[in-house]
């Protein structure tokens, strides 16, 4: 069980509810993945025309945990006022904070998000900040009052899978008790494997299950990716080495014991 702000979720895939082909194929792909958390663009959808009731039913329907967040927000004002809306909509007090720097690369605005997490912690909001792998606001997020972090793998929406594995594990291992999702960015399931495998609690992925050919057999791929991460995580993996070594060493020996 992974545990957020005390709530303790099953499973460990976190599916976002945007760009699927119809309202069918998302309820198929969030029964085939397990997914115990949904998030949910409150900006977007409360502005397109599903706006209105029909698509936050929907959301309701599928018996999973709402993780509402600030997609599409470029300023703290936003991103707060955002947050608001949300929290009345879902009746919940969790927030997955983006506020974005930069129109390209979809990153992090990482002074707006430091100061957009202060003001919603300090207003009873338990966030959920988008972020780099930068362990220096990492820090201050946690300061901020942020008890849980979600670095990306790579920008939004690319499918690239984890860019900086160096700087994710640098962050996993400087604040170990911190639950840490990675966030964005995962194109396949071995590459949500491999973020499990590192030591993160969750994968949180929107774009490679929408968009996939078969979305409903995508986000079961990418369930069986996560459980099998985390087996491997929680049965201490062997430490690779360079030198050869035969795998079976003594004849007549089966066993070490
Ligand atoms: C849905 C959502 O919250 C996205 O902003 C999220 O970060 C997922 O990114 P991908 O679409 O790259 O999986």
């Amino acid at each position: 069980m992974a545990e957020f702000y005390g709530t303790e979720v099953a499973s460990r895939l976190m599916l976002g509810t945007a760009q699927y082909p119809s309202p069918a194929i998302l309820e198929q792909a969030f029964r085939r993945s397990g997914a115990g958390i949904a998030t949910v663009s409150v900006r977007r959808e409360a502005g397109g025309e599903r706006a209105g009731g029909a698509f936050w039913d929907l959301v309701r329907q599928l018996g999973v945990k709402v993780l509402p967040n600030t997609a599409g927000c470029h300023s703290v004002r936003e991103a707060v006022t955002t947050a608001h809306m949300a929290r009345e909509l879902f009746d919940t007090k969790w927030i997955k904070l983006e506020v974005i720097g930069h129109a390209d690369t979809l990153q992090p605005d990482p002074f707006g998000l430091v100061e957009a997490a202060r003001i919603l912690t300090d207003d009873g909001f338990e966030v959920f900040p988008y972020t780099t792998e930068d362990v220096v606001l990492g820090e201050r997020l946690l300061e901020a009052g942020c008890k849980v972090l979600m670095p990306w793998g790579a920008p939004i929406g690319t499918g690239l899978g984890l860019t900086n594995i160096y700087g994710l594990r640098t962050l996993r291992a400087q604040f170990p008790d911190i639950p840490m999702v990675v966030d964005a960015g995962l194109g396949l399931p071995s590459q949500a494997a491999m973020a499990m495998e590192m030591g993160f609690d969750a994968v949180l992925l929107n774009t490679a299950v929408a968009k996939a050919g078969d979305p409903a057999a995508m986000a079961e791929g990418f369930a069986l990716g996560v459980k099998a991460g985390r087996l491997a995580f929680e049965a201490d993996p062997m430490e690779p080495r360079d030198m050869a070594a035969p795998s079976t060493p003594l004849i007549g020996k089966a066993f070490l014991t």
